[in-house]
């Protein structure tokens, strides 16, 4: 999905519309802009965690890495380019990294909550969104 053109932001609208997606931020990333804080703030990131809602990426600009477990509890590595869209199911563990170009501009959509709030493994094993997860895949397999 082009950022650069109306029509992609038009289906991004309707989608967040549909799906009750009512907050969002944008997080620019890169060493040389963030300074001091890049360490830390990419620490955050690439420990595993799960989220209580549904959560989209839209990458704007640059590239990435996310990682997510699949069923076996096994890393799948996701690389990230501008365009690409991504949907972090609630209680799905995932990690985010840099490549070494150093620079991603990410959209972040929310639903129920106004800002990134993560849950971090290993406390995040008992959190009601994990356990329904988890419970959701029994179903499905
Ligand atoms: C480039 S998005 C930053 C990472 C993030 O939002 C997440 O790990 O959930």
């Amino acid at each position: 999905m082009d950022p650069d053109k109306a029509e992609t932001w038009d289906k991004i609208k309707k989608l967040r519309e549909e799906k009750g997606y009512c907050y969002e931020d944008e997080v620019t990333l890169s060493k040389k802009t963030l300074g001091d804080k890049y360490e830390p703030l990419l620490e955050t990131f690439y420990k595993e965690h799960i989220h209580e809602n549904d959560e989209i990426r839209y990458v704007q600009d640059g590239s990435g890495y996310f990682d997510i477990r699949d069923k076996n509890d096994q890393w799948i590595r996701l690389e990230v380019t501008k365009g690409c869209m991504l949907i972090e199911p609630a209680g799905l563990y995932h990690r985010f990294s840099m490549d070494s170009k150093d620079y991603i501009k990410a959209g972040r959509f929310f639903i129920g909550v106004s800002v990134w709030t993560p849950h971090y493994r290993p406390q995040a094993e008992t959190h009601p969104t994990r356990v329904a997860y988890l419970k959701s895949q029994q179903k499905q397999a």
